[in-house]
């Protein structure tokens, strides 16, 4: 494999390659993306071929994706023929009411969870980011921000409080002003690693990003370039090269995601709960008024808080409609799969 492609997070896993013809999707937009192949950057389009046999929002490319590229006459122009297969992905439902889910990122090795030590945490919403991240096939990093603005009481306390529901993950605090905790952040973003940021507004995501990239660099995130009609137009940049060689990814999408198909990621997050669940009587238990049900003797004891447990059933009761309604929608799509088929056997027959 090239070395240029090597820089830009390239790894065996992602396997099916056509090496000279591989570039990473550094920013999506609308119809346009832009791609780099660790030396250039330029625009591609989709091509005729991969519009006809796309099927899905997930077909699409997103930011982070690996792709099979073709580069045209004009140098600073390409088509994309094929999105690779992803490693992970991170998906949110599209808008409306269809169950499609949308690729707002790919190939992320780690999440960082980012939080500031100066507003109570939400817990919750914490549990929320784990899942999504398990989900997606990455690993979870909690980053604790504004370090210089609290005192070590609520540092401890916070930290108290992640550790809870972040079960094993690794949590650092760091000021983005000061950059202590800077130095043991940077373990989390080795070289050709791809990180993306989660968390809610105003806890210093923007800050971090300038911060990790060097003041010089800052610059760059908003580029400004020449539409068709030599208009400049703004572009936001959604993925980034560290002087170290980590890419970070920070793309709005990831703050809208909801939960998808989180199964798996489920026990994971909540392996406290799955473990009482195991040690329930009954394998059935509703966690209810079952006799020797270890859930509610947990909570009588206090060992599991009210607000956990129902924070678990919520998100399983989420994740059980998701599912009905995926469900759904795939007999429908059989249904009509069979409904042409017969079609196309009548029209074949009845001329004969
Ligand atoms: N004291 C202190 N302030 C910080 C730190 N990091 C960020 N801030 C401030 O917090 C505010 C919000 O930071 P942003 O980086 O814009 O937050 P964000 O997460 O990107 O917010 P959105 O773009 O809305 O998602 C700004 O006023 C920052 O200067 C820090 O480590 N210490
Ligand atoms: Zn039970």
């Amino acid at each position: 494999m090239n070395k240029a492609i090597e820089k830009l997070g390239w790894d065996d896993s992602i396997r099916d390659a056509e090496n000279d013809k591989l570039a990473r999707i550094i920013t999506v937009q609308k119809n346009s993306y832009r791609i780099s192949d660790g030396e250039v950057e330029y625009f591609a389009h989709l091509s005729g071929k991969f519009l006809n046999q796309a099927t899905t929002a997930l077909d699409f490319p997103a930011v982070g994706d690996w792709a099979e590229v073709q580069k045209l006459a004009d140098e600073q122009k390409a088509v994309i023929h094929r999105v690779l297969p992803r490693k992970s992905q991170f998906i949110r439902q599209a808008a409306g009411l269809k169950t499609e889910g949308q690729i707002v990122a790919a190939n992320i090795d780690l999440v960082f969870i980012v939080n500031s030590l100066n507003h109570d945490l939400n817990v919750r919403r914490m549990e929320r980011y784990i899942l999504a991240t398990y989900e997606s096939g990455a690993s979870p990093v909690v980053v604790l921000t504004k370090l210089d603005e609290s005192t070590p009481e609520d540092v401890m306390r916070i930290i108290a409080q992640v550790e809870e529901v972040a079960i094993g993950v690794p949590i650092v605090a760091i000021s983005s002003i000061t950059g202590e905790g800077m130095e043991e952040l940077l373990k989390y973003l080795p070289a050709q690693k791809t990180v993306a940021l989660l968390g809610s507004s105003g806890v210093g995501k923007s800050t971090l990003v300038n911060k990790l990239l060097g003041e010089e660099v800052q610059e760059t995130k908003d580029i400004r370039e020449a539409d068709s009609k030599g208009r400049h137009t703004t572009t936001h940049r959604e993925m980034f090269i560290m002087p170290n060689g980590a890419l970070l990814i920070d793309t709005p999408g990831m703050r809208e995601l909801q939960l998808w198909d989180g199964d798996s990621a489920i026990d994971t997050t909540f392996q406290d709960i799955e473990a009482l669940v195991l040690e329930c009587r009954f394998t059935d238990c509703q966690h209810d008024t079952e006799p020797g049900c270890r859930v509610q003797e947990a909570l009588a004891a206090g060992e599991l808080t009210e607000e956990r447990f129902q924070s678990y059933l919520k998100l399983q009761r989420e994740l059980a409609y998701e599912k009905r309604k995926q469900d759904q929608k795939a007999r429908l799509e059989e249904k009509n799969k069979w409904k042409q088929v017969s079609k196309e056997l009548k029209n074949k027959y009845k001329f004969r």
